[in-house]
């Protein structure tokens, strides 16, 4: 079989509010970054497929012929990405020599690739092609990289197996697919994120395919078109932790201490609410000091819940206190444990004052950027559109 040789990349995000709630059934407040991942597929003739993943140091391949019998007869139809797989999932952890319980960044990367290369040609000759993914992001550390990837992988093998079209027409202008497309990527990016998270709410995979700022409640994604444009620091404690270990931890509390967890779901669902009607007001009234206000009680607020759920880390109480001298206010993002944390300016605040709060972070080992938001979602790219430092990264032309 032929497979069509694409660029594709997805964006990272930040979650303003509802991390961890979201997994529960609660509203989440996410937005895409300006920060992405970027894949290349290649089709070869060497007889095998290879995965080459530089941010963490995987570079592996295997013979179709040693790949060919893992594929069984019941085989999903690309449209078909409701429910993973136990079989196969079961076949390709003992083909890897993966035990449950193991979180190796390798193997969860290589699980997903797997899963989904498998899944979508399984049901014909398997194809030769090559795979090299490169991000921007940190990995592991709250801003979505394992969607990113996912959404990467996804976009890249349903387009090189054809179940859906490349949507490119001019290699200078990143293109993008139709609704139903982006649905469908959805979906089996979503699978990617089960075999790395375990139990994920689907909002990273969400942004990652949609960009711009979402509103996510249980699996219904809602595009916030009314947002006025937020100036967020980002600081990267570099404190290592597993998203798919943290989401347990809650879980976890849940189940041993409903009568007081629930209530703290709930009120990170009134956070997120009250957030996104406050942004909301910022688009429909002259903005005002007191928007702001609020916005930083709800950033303190939610900061405190996220430590009593148990995913606080000292780092980033460090990152909150540091950040507070200079009158800014800071919460972590995505799974916490460590990883990273935003912190909001305010248009006022000086760049002195940034600066400092910078230099003081830095102090402490951590790596910031002043990022923009709301970058697009999945795109494929003609190689004149992306730029040449990440084009190396991905191997020769
Ligand atoms: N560029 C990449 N190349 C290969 N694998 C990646 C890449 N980025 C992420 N991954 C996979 O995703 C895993 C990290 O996912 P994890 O969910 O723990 O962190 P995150 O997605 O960065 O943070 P969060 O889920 O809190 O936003 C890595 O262990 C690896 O398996
Ligand atoms: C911690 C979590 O809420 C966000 C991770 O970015 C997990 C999820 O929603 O899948
Ligand atoms: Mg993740």
């Amino acid at each position: 079989m032929h497979v069509r040789h694409c660029i594709i990349s997805a964006p990272g995000k930040a979650i303003l509010h509802g991390e961890h709630a979201v997994v529960h059934g609660k509203v989440a407040l996410a937005v895409s970054l300006n920060l992405r991942t970027y894949l290349e597929l290649k089709a070869t003739s060497t007889g095998k497929v290879s995965i080459d993943l530089p941010n963490i140091d995987t570079f592996l391949s295997w013979d179709l012929s040693d790949l060919q019998p893992l594929v069984s007869e019941s085989f999903a139809k690309p449209e078909e990405a409701q429910r993973l797989d136990p079989e196969l999932l079961g076949r390709l952890r003992e083909f890897v020599g993966v035990t449950n319980g193991n979180l190796d960044t390798r193997s969860m990367a290589t699980l997903a690739f797997l899963y989904i290369y498998l899944s979508l040609f399984g049901s014909g000759e398997l194809p030769a092609l090559s795979v090299c993914v490169w991000s921007e992001l940190p990995t592991g550390a709250g801003l979505g990289s394992s969607a990113a990837y996912s959404v990467c992988l996804a976009a890249a093998l349903l387009t090189a197996s054809g179940a859906i079209p490349a949507p490119l027409r001019d290699p200078s202008a990143p293109a993008r697919w139709c609704q139903e497309d982006m649905e469908l990527i959805n979906s089996w990016a979503f699978q990617g994120e089960r075999i790395i998270h375990g139990n994920p709410s689907g909002v990273d995979n969400a942004v990652g395919t949609w960009g711009g700022m979402l509103r996510f409640l249980s699996g219904k994604i809602i595009p916030l078109s009314r947002v006025p444009l937020l100036r967020i620091l980002l600081t990267n404690t570099k404190v290592p932790r597993s998203t798919k270990l943290l989401v347990a931890g809650v879980k976890d509390k849940l189940t041993k201490f409903p009568s007081v967890i629930n209530p703290v779901l709930d009120s990170v669902d009134a956070i997120s609410c009250t957030c996104e009607k406050t942004l909301a007001e910022m688009t429909s009234e002259p903005i005002t000091g007191e928007h702001y206000n609020v916005l930083e009680e709800l950033i303190d607020i939610n900061q405190s819940q996220l430590c009593v759920l148990g995913v606080g880390h000292p780092s980033l109480d460090t990152l909150c206190r540091v950040t507070l001298t200079h009158g800014l206010h800071s919460k972590l993002t995505g799974a916490g444990g460590g990883g990273c944390g935003i912190t909001l300016l305010r248009p006022e605040t000086d760049a002195a004052v940034v600066r400092d709060t910078v230099r003081d972070l830095q102090a402490c080992g951590y790596d910031c950027w002043e990022t923009s938001i709301g970058g697009p979602g999945v795109q494929q790219h003609g190689a004149p559109s992306v730029r040449e430092d990440i084009l190396e990264r991905l191997g020769p032309r």
